[in-house]
């Protein structure tokens, strides 16, 4: 049986939330230590390859099944299922779909270090044909994803089916969830800055982890970072800048993507920088094919 990626351990919030009768999760009931450190070994399942993960759970609607939260039992994946290749709707800068199963949808985006889910939930009817993922370490933020997610399905049937959230530790297991060349998008908004140099390694861009990027990445997707440290902002670009599989993608051309048009604002740590009339440091790059 495909493990389902649920994590028994996470206390029953929403439950306690559904029986006063909230049908949205409250932030302040989710909230745990601000940081973890992505280096210790943390105690969650991992599918030992992404084709051992139970991706029907998450996008029922997407697998033959009704909207549902994600909670509900998951349907089986099969026939009439639908695809979850860029659709004709989807803005123009959509990759091109790498190849997948025909039976199979695929998740194209992933947010990475997704926090409270705020970017999924702005890009989900931008892209209302594309799976798209939050990867998240924190589980009780996780939790809170998830249940913002489903409340938004049952408010709104038919819509935000195509996104969910995952409880995991992106720096070590993104190719567990993804294959060669699947992801069109690869978004890292406002990353923890590890600020002292000897915790520089523990950084989510770094020079070992980008070819790791590079190889889910299909040729063409794009990698999207922004930070409110400027230190952080010059270490994300220079690294990217050196990387023999990475392009910067010119201001210009960004002004037309609605996804970079959301990176400032989106997220609620985004929000809070704007709040407080922060700087932002962006860098953008496309994954171009090795020579
Ligand atoms: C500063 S917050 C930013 C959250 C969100 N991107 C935003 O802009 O609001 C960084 C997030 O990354 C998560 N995180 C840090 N390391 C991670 C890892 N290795 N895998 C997954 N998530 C991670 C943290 O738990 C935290 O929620």
């Amino acid at each position: 049986m495909p493990w389902t990626g649920k994590d028994t351990r996470v206390p029953g919030v929403q439950g306690r939330q559904l029986a006063q009768g909230k049908s949205h999760p409250r932030k302040r009931l989710y909230r745990s230590r601000a940081h973890s450190n992505p280096l210790n070994d943390s105690h969650f399942p991992v599918p030992a390859h992404p084709q051992d993960f139970d991706w029907a759970t998450y996008y029922p609607a997407f697998f033959g099944g009704a909207s549902a939260s994600h909670d509900e039992a998951a349907p089986s994946t099969s026939a009439g299922a639908a695809t979850a290749s860029t659709s004709a709707a989807a803005p123009a800068d959509a990759a091109a779909p790498p190849a997948g199963s025909a039976e199979q949808p695929l998740v194209r985006f992933a947010d990475v270090g997704c926090g409270f889910g705020g970017l999924l939930i702005r890009l989900s009817p931008l892209y209302p044909d594309t799976l798209m993922v939050g990867m998240e370490l924190r589980d009780r933020v996780t939790e809170y994803v998830k249940e913002r997610i489903a409340a938004l399905r049952r408010e709104e049937p038919g819509k935000y089916d195509n996104v969910s959230c995952i409880r995991t530790n992106a720096q070590k297991y993104l190719p567990n969830y993804f294959a060669k060349g699947q992801l069109q998008k690869l978004f890292f908004l406002f990353p923890d800055p590890h600020f002292k140099k000897a915790n520089h390694r523990r950084r989510i861009i770094n020079t070992t982890l980008l070819d790791e990027y590079a190889y889910i990445l299909a040729v063409g997707g794009i990698i999207y970072t922004i930070t409110d440290v400027q230190e952080l902002g010059d270490w994300m670009r220079d690294k990217l800048e050196s990387h023999p599989l990475f392009e910067r993608i010119s201001d210009d051309e960004l002004a037309a993507d609605p996804a970079a048009n959301l990176l400032e604002t989106a997220t609620e740590e985004g929000q809070k920088v704007a709040r407080n009339g922060g700087k932002t440091w962006r860098s953008v790059y496309r994954r171009i094919a090795s020579t």
